[in-house]
């Protein structure tokens, strides 16, 4: 069985842990990387377009070079592709950002005018909402590459998806984890989509059976709605964290439900936010409604170019 990924470092580390649980399971595998237009280009997101990391390896899938793909699902497009199917997905790592800056320092401890570096449209915005007088620097590149500015003295500080250093091994360089309150995450953030050929049963029971966790999907299929129903790609100023919490029923009972918090950036600069709790088994509907209310305070006005 080939499973292809990108050849980064944090993709090669993510791939190899769908490997390790296919070995376990008895198949037999082989690890395939694909060169992507994200990974050979260093221009900006929104210029390369959508897709940019993970179309190459949809393409190999369908045509049969590759049998499975290992993608970040906050990296793939809302639109489903109908050629392949969402078998595997996998229970997320922490989905929060964090900072690493020098000297240990903090997001409130920064003083004005600190370079803050982060190519992220979302980022940026809720960094710039923070009100600290932060100087924000669109960067690009690799985990190493971004973490290494702050090592020169070129940035105070980066802020990155904790899943990343996890993955990487790196945690201990983080100086701190932001408080969902100051910043959510990207939809899907920390979570991997493994996919395969519609139809190739197969493949999909084994993943189905080995990697694929239901709670995850529920928390997933909310932002992901609510990302979709905003007409917003993975570059746009939209954060969404859905988490599954104890509520008590009329009788008095535990129940598990879905909660999702959502925000969006509007043209002015302010950042608008909704949220919601519903039934696990309504993310969908969830997204949808919490989408609905930050359409409802404006946030119409972003959903134009995505990337
Ligand atoms: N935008 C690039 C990207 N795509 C996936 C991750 C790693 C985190 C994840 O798996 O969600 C990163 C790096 C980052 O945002 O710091």
């Amino acid at each position: 069985m080939k499973i292809g990924t990108r050849g980064s470092k944090l993709a090669l580390a993510q791939t190899q842990t769908i490997a390790d649980a296919l070995i376990a399971a008895g198949a037999d595998v082989e690890i395939v990387t694909i060169k992507t237009p994200g990974d050979l280009s260093m221009k900006p997101i929104a210029e390369i377009g959508i897709g940019v990391f993970t179309s190459a390896l949809r393409d190999a899938l369908a045509g049969g070079e590759i049998d499975v793909a290992v993608h970040s699902y906050k990296d793939l497009p809302t639109a489903p592709d109908e050629r392949l199917a969402m078998a595997g997905v996998p229970v997320r790592e922490d989905p929060r950002d964090v900072l690493i800056a020098r000297d240990g320092l903090t997001l409130g401890e920064l003083p004005q005018g600190a370079k803050v570096g982060t190519g992220s449209p979302r980022r940026a915005a809720q960094l710039e909402a923070l009100g600290f007088g932060l100087d924000i620097v669109p960067i690009r590149g690799n985990v190493d590459t971004r973490i290494r500015k702050v090592r020169d003295g070129e940035l105070d500080a980066v802020v990155l998806a904790r899943a990343g250093l996890a993955r990487l091994g790196r945690l201990d360089e983080i100086t701190e984890t932001i408080d969902p309150i100051q910043m959510l995450p990207c939809p899907a953030q920390g979570a991997l989509a493994v996919e395969c050929r519609a139809g190739d049963v197969d493949v999909e029971h084994l993943l189905q059976s080995t990697v694929d966790d239901t709670a995850t999907r529920a928390v997933i299929a909310a932002e992901r709605a609510m990302l979709r129903t905003l007409e917003a790609g993975c570059e746009a100023p939209v954060g969404a964290l859905a988490d599954v919490v104890e509520d008590l029923n009329d009788d008095g009972a535990v129940v598990l439900r879905l909660s999702l918090r959502g925000c969006a950036a509007a043209d002015t600069g302010e950042i608008l936010r909704a949220s919601a709790t519903g039934d696990l088994t309504e993310g969908e509907q969830l997204g949808r409604a919490v989408a609905a209310e930050l359409l409802e305070l404006g946030a119409g006005v972003l959903s134009g170019p995505e990337a």
